[in-house]
């Protein structure tokens, strides 16, 4: 399974403003978008390209242009909408699929709430927006979702992801590419990323309580 952790020193100084626990809602929110942009940038590298000759300053110019991408995101929600702006700030025309699902707190199992995807999925890269992998629960059911609506080429982007996920996802669809900015240690004994970044949903959404 291809796993590319982003160890660019802009990408490792963002996410280590992250861990801060003292962030506040906008600066954890700026920085998961930002952050996002970068890991876009290396996820998008084997895009295909065409040559085309523009009108230069000096004459006509061969120069070359993405050929036909057809790219749907796939924000997980909630937390994977915090990644969204930076990802569309690269890819603006690119389309959204969204998947909703929750975490049950006690089993760690993901809840299924929402599923709106774009047509003709056998035709375009997923790529998965979530800031946390973690067990691996949450990226499996979408990536099964992606798979029965005739998805083939599927990437997904994580802030932090946990060797517990990797593993989990291997097991099941090893043909999908990760990119994250680290691999964090282990989960914790009620599956929370070690050291990671604490709840990253209500982070990125202002509602945590305490
Ligand atoms: O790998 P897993 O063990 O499945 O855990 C990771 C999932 O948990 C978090 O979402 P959560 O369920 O807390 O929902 P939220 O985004 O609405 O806060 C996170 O954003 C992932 O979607
Ligand atoms: O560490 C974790 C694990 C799941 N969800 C989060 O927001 N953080
Ligand atoms: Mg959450």
């Amino acid at each position: 399974m291809k796993v590319r952790e982003v160890l660019h020193p802009l990408v490792q100084h963002k996410l280590g403003l992250m861990r801060r626990a003292d962030n506040s809602t906008k600066s954890f929110r700026e920085l998961a978008s930002e952050v996002a942009m970068l890991l876009t940038y290396e996820a998008t590298a084997d895009m295909e390209t065409e040559p085309v000759t523009v009108e230069g300053w000096a004459g006509p110019v061969e120069t070359r242009r993405i050929k036909g991408a057809k790219v749907t995101l796939v924000p997980i929600l909630r937390a994977g909408l915090g990644m969204l702006p930076g990802v569309l700030e690269l890819i603006p025309a690119a389309k959204v699929g969204v998947v909703g699902l929750q975490r049950d707190e006690r089993t760690l199992q993901p809840i299924g709430y929402y599923e709106k995807l774009t047509g003709r999925m056998d035709e375009r890269t997923a790529i998965i927006l979530d800031p946390m992998l973690a067990t691996g629960g949450s990226l499996v059911a979408t990536v099964d979702l992606l798979k029965a609506a005739g998805c083939t080429r599927i990437k997904g982007l994580f802030l932090v992801a946990a060797p517990e996920g990797l593993r989990a996802l291997e097991a099941r669809h090893p043909d999908v590419e990760v990119y994250t900015a680290s691999i964090d240690e282990r989960l914790n004994e009620v599956g929370y990323i070690l050291p990671g970044l604490g709840d990253a949903g209500d982070k990125i959404f202002g509602t945590r309580h305490g």
